[in-house]
């Protein structure tokens, strides 16, 4: 281990950093990847599981649109606010049905992650390029780790990452700078040297707290514009991404 991953206070956590300035000169060791809205376009699936799930008890569906702007912040928040949106329980975790609702939720969506997720364009070919020269590759998501596991083993992502940590990994969860820290500490390379990509504005406020340079992907879920994140850089896609990544993030055998 390079460094101690010290348990940073509360006060640490709402701390809010002056954000960087990334000029092209900056070199990574490694690159952490989300998975929803960075990686995997997974909307569709959520969306058809809660479906799956709203039909059975009578209630109207939801759409896409819909479930994007409740997407990021992990399988309980998801469900407290589809359900919240049908006017069943507060919209909150702390309503007494929730965990009811959360284990239905998993259990259908863990049966089957995959139908209706998809990778988005570019995604896979950035990640084995950056693989095969050496840059270390981790991903760091609030999506609990079962599904996340299956997912990346579906698409073949798995093998590239060096470090996983999920929702469920640590009792913490993104914007806590923890589970990002977690994440580097495990491919062994220090906070300077790593870059994080996401999509949402909890990635950008997790990357500050843990004092990690972030880069946002505007094809993901996000409200608002995607300059509006504060991130040190915003990229379209993987198709403008990766040459920008090539450059900062060389690898020991380019
Ligand atoms: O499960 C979620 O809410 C979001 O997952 P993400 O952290 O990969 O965007
Ligand atoms: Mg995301």
């Amino acid at each position: 281990m390079l460094f101690p991953l010290s348990p940073p206070s509360p006060d640490h956590v709402r701390l809010s950093l002056r954000p960087l300035t990334l000029s092209d000169e900056a070199r990574f060791r490694a690159v952490i990847f989300d998975l929803d809205g960075t990686l995997l376009h997974s909307v569709p699936s959520l969306t058809r599981v809660l479906n799956a799930l709203f039909a059975e008890e009578g209630l109207a569906p939801l759409d896409e649109a819909q479930v994007c702007a409740m997407v990021g912040e992990g399988a309980g928040l998801l469900v407290a606010r589809a359900y919240g949106a049908r006017a069943v329980g507060s919209g909150t975790p702390e309503d007494p049905g929730h965990s009811g609702r959360v284990a239905r939720f998993m259990a259908c969506y863990g049966a089957d992650p995959v139908s209706g997720a998809t990778l988005y364009p570019g995604a896979a070919e950035t990640l084995q390029h950056m693989a095969g020269r050496g840059v270390r590759l981790g991903l760091c998501t609030n999506k609990p780790e079962g599904p996340t596991r299956a997912l990346l083993e579906a698409f073949a992502l798995a093998p590239l990452l060096g470090a996983v940590i999920a929702g469920d990994t640590l009792p913490w969860r993104k914007p806590d700078p923890r589970p990002l820290l977690a994440t580097l500490e495990r491919l062994d390379v220090p906070p300077g040297e790593v870059l994080f990509v996401g999509d949402s504005a909890i990635d950008v406020a997790c990357a500050r707290n843990a004092g990690v340079p972030v880069v946002v992907l505007a094809h993901g879920y996000r409200q608002g514009p995607v300059e509006a994140l504060g991130a040190d850089r915003a990229f379209q896609g993987f198709d403008d991404l990766m040459p920008w990544l090539a450059k900062v993030a060389p690898g020991d055998r380019a």
